[in-house]
């Protein structure tokens, strides 16, 4: 379980908190989007949870354990429990497929092994079944700057697999996408989202696509948690509240 109490997240030099008080608590199995304008305090959220972003006051629980004061050493092992794919895909563009996916590892390997370069055939193979379950074993070879945006999303949500997540964080993962690519990712994330039963927490702009993958929506207006229900229950009141 994902609890947050009393999170506020307040930038330097800033007079308004970026998150206000958030209060939720997320469960394993629950597919979660998270709507709101520009500026609405998306990605603080997002980046808060894996501490990317420093929360200013409040606590961020998984599973028992208080994320908001554990130490880095400590954080980097809960880390490994959390992936995050991001809308400009963070991949290395003049490194192939297989050697982008092959990082997701990093984290659960000793560090010189990182350096060397150093995969064992173990590692390579769970890269490979990793890219044959986001449809790319055709692309294994290719250097990523030579893929459409879909394919490198593919790429991301490999190389995320590849850390045997419980917890998928997405940071608009298909802002960068046409509309037919953004539900092509959506399908995977989903499809994978129920056969390793992650928590998965996802910003996204396009209400239709929450609508219809999400279990539960939540929505931010200036930093404050305005709704959190059922996708069903967004309706025009709801969608103008959160957009106006
Ligand atoms: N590094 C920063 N320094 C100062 N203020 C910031 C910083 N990052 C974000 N903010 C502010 O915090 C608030 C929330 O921003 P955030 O990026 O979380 O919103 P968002 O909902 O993800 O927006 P978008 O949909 O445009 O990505 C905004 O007012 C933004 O200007």
């Amino acid at each position: 379980m994902l609890s947050i109490a009393d999170l506020v997240v307040r930038y330097p030099k800033t007079d308004e908190n970026a998150l206000d008080h958030v209060n939720l608590t997320f469960k394993k199995g629950e597919f979660v989007c998270v709507l709101g304008k520009s500026g609405a305090g998306k990605s603080t959220f997002i980046r808060t949870i894996n501490r990317l972003q420093l929360a200013t006051a409040g606590q961020i629980t998984w599973e028992g354990t208080n994320l908001t004061n554990l130490s880095e050493a400590k954080m980097r092992r809960v880390r490994s429990d959390m992936v995050m794919i991001f809308q400009h895909f963070n991949l290395i563009p003049r490194m192939t497929v297989l050697q982008n996916t092959l990082t997701g590892s990093f984290g659960k390997r000793p560090p010189y092994k990182n350096i060397l370069g150093l995969f064992s055939e173990q590692e390579q193979k769970r890269a490979l079944d990793a890219l044959k379950e986001v449809g790319l074993e055709k692309h294994v070879h290719k250097r990523v700057e030579a893929l459409s945006g879909g394919q490198k999303q593919r790429v991301g949500i490999a190389r995320a697999l590849l850390q045997d997540p419980k917890i998928l964080l997405g940071d608009e993962p298909v802002a960068s996408l046409d509309p037919t690519t953004s539900r092509k990712i959506f399908e995977l994330l989903k499809r994978i989202h129920e056969e390793r039963e992650l928590l998965s927490i996802i910003n996204i702009h396009d209400v239709n696509l929450a609508k219809e993958f999400a279990t539960r929506i939540v929505a931010f207006r200036d930093g404050q948690l305005i709704f959190d229900g059922m996708p069903n229950e967004v309706d025009d009141h709801i969608f103008a509240e959160v957009y106006q």
